[in-house]
């Protein structure tokens, strides 16, 4: 695989340019506050730390949002980022809305996939509803490599105001994390979307995140061809392949939903 780490003064640059922009989007949109989902996770814990370095303790507020499919250890550790972090949170079940919409409509019961899909959304509505009623701005927490294979749900995770991560490939936001002091057991944890029992990201997806970010910034980003990317990397040109589809199919989600053009 290709070493993706930044040396020591490209990672202090490149957190005074997140923090910077946290402050610049929350500037423009006419506020002095954020909101995001607190996971327990990387992603979210790592915008949290850069969210209260760019904007202040007080500024940052955290939601905990545990469905029947969170673990424990996981709504407890997104608890202690808060208090690490010593910004105000509450904690919001998801649940119960997410039987009301089965109540309504049962067929979709089962299917993990709608309904941790509606898990996810359900987030986006608590965040937005606090968002509006306190004038804060929703923090998203997507980096470039699930960006790129539309590993996140449309209109869930993917519903929010700007992504402070959203160009670092995951070992990257892993190695932000650790030279921001975030404790070590949360920097290597597994990644989980927690949408349903048992999930990991690396499972559903077929492939190591190393392997992933490291096709991302050859093929992908990088613009090498699929043979080089593979011979390259010493990985199987179906793997590159793989990425490759992942990253067409989803363009849908990268882009605003589109419209007819006028008619001449
Ligand atoms: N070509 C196209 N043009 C326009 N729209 C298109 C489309 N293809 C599908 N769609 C629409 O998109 C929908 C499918 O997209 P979506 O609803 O997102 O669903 P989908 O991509 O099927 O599932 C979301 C994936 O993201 C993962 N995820 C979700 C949330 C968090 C995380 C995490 O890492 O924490 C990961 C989750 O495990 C799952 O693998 C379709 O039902 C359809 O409405
Ligand atoms: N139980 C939860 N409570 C609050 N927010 C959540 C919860 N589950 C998911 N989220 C939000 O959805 C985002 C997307 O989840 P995702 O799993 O990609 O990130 P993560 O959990 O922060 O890191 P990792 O990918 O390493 O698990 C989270 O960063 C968080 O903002
Ligand atoms: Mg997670």
């Amino acid at each position: 695989m290709i070493d993706l780490r930044f040396s020591e003064a490209e990672l202090e640059a490149r957190r005074d340019h997140l923090t910077t922009f946290i402050r610049e989007r929350t500037a423009a949109a006419g506020v002095d506050d954020v909101v995001l989902g607190l996971s327990g996770g990387i992603d979210s814990t790592t915008v949290a730390y850069l969210a209260v370095e760019a904007l202040g303790a007080e500024h940052v507020h955290g939601l905990v949002l545990p469905a029947r499919v969170s673990s424990e250890d996981n709504m407890s550790d997104a608890e202690r980022v808060a208090r690490d972090l010593e910004i105000s949170y509450d904690v919001f079940e998801v649940e119960p809305v997410i039987e009301t919409l089965l109540e309504a409509y049962p067929a979709a019961e089962g299917d993990h996939e709608a309904v941790g899909n509606a898990r996810a959304r359900v987030r986006a509505v608590f965040n937005y509803l606090v968002a509006n009623h306190d004038g804060r701005l929703v923090l998203g927490t997507g980096n470039r490599s699930e960006a790129a294979v539309g590993y996140f749900t449309k209109y869930g995770d993917g519903a929010v105001d700007c992504h402070p991560i959203g160009n670092l490939y995951k070992g990257q936001v892993r190695q932000l994390a650790a030279s921001m002091g975030v404790p070590e057991d949360l920097v290597t944890k597994t990644p989980t979307a927690e949408l349903w029992a048992d999930q990991t990201d690396e499972d559903e997806l077929g492939i190591d995140y190393d392997t992933l970010d490291s096709i991302l910034a050859t093929h992908i980003d990088g613009r090498l061809s699929k043979a080089s990317t593979a011979r390259l990397l010493e990985v199987d040109k179906e793997t590159v392949e793989m990425v490759r589809g992942l990253y067409a199919t989803s363009e849908h989600k990268r882009n605003v939903p589109p419209a007819p053009e006028p008619l001449e």
